[in-house]
């Protein structure tokens, strides 16, 4: 689990080890100058002539320490200092007088296309509004020259906490970044502007930011390892067992997927609830599963699904399962009757967007899995907004609906209800935009729903993080596909073989 801090939290953090711990200011701008100092020298970049683009605070005093430090170890290093030397931080003017001390030479009017690589340290956590004038001008001349830019903390002009562009922003191959990601390299579109993000250690003392809220976090490969641990004592039945409600007439594909991703996530057992059409094409396909059939405009087999969700530990809707009157009419018998985890995917998504009342009544604990035009539906309100801010929007559905909401996206974020508490996904691409790709998603959270409902209190996580670690899964498994051929090749299917090579 990695902690993310926003920009408040970050200066807080700063200050702490400042103030309370009693380490020098320099000295962590020094331990921040030589880790990227560190990044340049292994190998990869061409440090043929390095520029350091310096703003008027402390990540200007990182570049001018960090051309300082490049030119004691031989590198032909200069500065371009932007903004008003008087409004200078203490710990800008410090780094610049050094780094002219030790004749690091400063340049005025640069020709960017003549360096081999540019330090961006115009403006770092403390940016506070758009960019203008010769700031906005250096940062379009760096994307203009093409040359590779390393970016001190964060590219310029990408704001810390959203990853939105402030108008203009420097486009890096690599980030260091101190201490610990910040949202906004990890949120689009910031994350494409930062290339590689490399977290360094500096030194800092985390406290001040830990309860601090909003709380942002990532969940790891150890985390999804710890999680899926298996005991050997287990069976089909303690490994948990998901009912899948998916696929009408025109949809078992859905049904498919998503039961088929149930199995290959860990599940012991899992069984479908579909249109009675998807018969025999289910059982073709996923002789595994076992199966409860429904017709279109008949009355429901309630008998049969009082069972069915009394035999679950996890219950996952929605997938193709159409917005048909009998649809709805099984979906509200289901939110009514479910007392185990429920997710809730896709039409089930619209179905409950159209009449929030589905919901009343409900006992189970939620996790809604909207893309963000599901998302939007259910917020009412527009694609535009709800990509503006992706936690705020992921939250206030969270809020609404009393649910968890891992809110779907090319950065996937889960948000709790009642907690200002985010997990950031770190790992997917491109390859997942694919059809399919979201019922794989909702039968993997249900698994891991369902593994989550079997575990002894103790060992429990919260429900927030298992559907973060679902998230989590998905992307890696996305990855593992495309890594056998590419993202343009990857099928829904092939996502699923993937889970096996995370
Ligand atoms: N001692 C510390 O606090 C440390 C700070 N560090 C570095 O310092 C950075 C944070 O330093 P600061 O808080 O000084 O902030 P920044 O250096 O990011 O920039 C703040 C300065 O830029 C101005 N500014 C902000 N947005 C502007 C805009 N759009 N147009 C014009 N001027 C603008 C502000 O008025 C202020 O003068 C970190 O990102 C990191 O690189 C590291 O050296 C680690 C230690
Ligand atoms: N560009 C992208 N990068 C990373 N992940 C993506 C990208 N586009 C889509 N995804 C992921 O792919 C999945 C698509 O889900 P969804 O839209 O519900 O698919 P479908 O309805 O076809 O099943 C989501 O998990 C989403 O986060
Ligand atoms: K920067």
């Amino acid at each position: 689990m990695k902690r993310i801090l926003t920009a408040a939290q970050m200066k807080q953090a700063d200050r702490n080890t400042i103030e309370t711990m009693g380490v020098p200011s320099l000295v962590l701008m020094e331990r921040a100058a030589l880790s990227c100092v560190e990044e340049l020298q292994n190998g990869t970049w061409d440090t043929g002539k390095v520029l350091a683009v310096c703003g008027p605070g402390n990540n200007g005093g990182d570049g001018a320490a960090i051309a300082r430090i490049l030119k004691t170890k031989g590198v032909d290093a200069e500065l371009f200092c932007l903004g008003n030397p008087e409004k200078y931080s203490e710990g800008m003017r410090a780094q610049k007088k050094i780094a002219e001390n030790y004749g690091v030479r400063e340049v005025k009017n640069p020709d960017f296309r003549e360096y081999t690589v540019i330090i961006d340290a115009i403006f770092g956590i403390g940016v506070s509004r758009p960019l203008a004038g010769e700031y906005r001008r250096a940062v379009e001349a760096i994307c203009a020259s093409g040359v590779p830019v390393l970016a001190v903390d964060i590219p310029s002009g990408i704001h810390t906490d959203t990853g939105e562009v402030l108008d203009a922003a420097v486009k890096a191959r690599a980030t260091v970044t101190f201490a610990c990601a910040k949202p906004g390299l990890l949120f689009d579109p910031g994350k494409r502007y930062a290339g590689e993000v490399l977290v360094r250690d500096i030194g800092i003392g985390f406290d001040a930011g830990e309860e601090e809220t909003p709380w942002y976090g990532s969940v790891e490969k150890e985390d999804l390892d710890r999680f899926l641990t298996r005991t050997p004592m287990g069976n089909k039945g303690t490994f948990g067992k998901v009912l899948v409600l998916a696929g009408s007439g025109a949809m078992c594909g859905a049904a498919v997927l998503c039961a088929r991703a149930v199995l290959a996530s860990g599940a012991g057992m899992v069984k479908v609830v579909t249109e009675e059409r998807n018969r025999t094409p289910l059982f073709c396909a996923l002789p595994e599963a076992m199966a409860d059939f429904w017709k279109e405009d008949e009355p429901l087999p309630e008998e049969a699904l009082l069972q069915d969700l009394a035999w679950a530990d996890a219950v996952v809707a929605g997938p193709g399962l159409s917005k048909s009157r009998t649809a709805k009419e099984l979906l509200v018998f289901t939110v009514q009757h479910t007392e185990v985890p429920l997710v809730l995917d896709a039409d089930a998504l619209n179905l409950i967007a159209e009449d929030a009342e589905i919901l009343s009544g409900c006992r189970a604990e939620k996790i809604l899995t909207p893309h963000v035009g599901e998302l939007a539906r259910l917020l009412h309100m527009t694609i535009a907004e709800c990509q503006r801010d992706p936690a705020g929007s992921a939250g206030r559905a969270a809020e609404k609906y009393q649910a968890c909401c891992v809110r779907k996206d090319s950065v996937t974020v889960t948000a709790e209800e009642g907690r200002e508490q985010y997990y950031i996904n770190t790992s997917g691409s491109s390859a997942l935009a694919t059809a399919g790709s979201g019922d794989v998603l909702a039968g993997i959270t249900g698994a891991f729903a369902a593994k989550r409902q079997c575990e002894k209190n103790e060992k429990k996580i919260s429900l927030a993080k298992t559907a973060a670690l679902a998230a989590y899964a998905h992307g890696k498994a996305g990855e593992a596909a495309e890594e056998k051929s590419s993202a343009s090749y990857v099928t829904a299917s092939e996502i699923i073989r993937g889970l096996q090579s995370i």
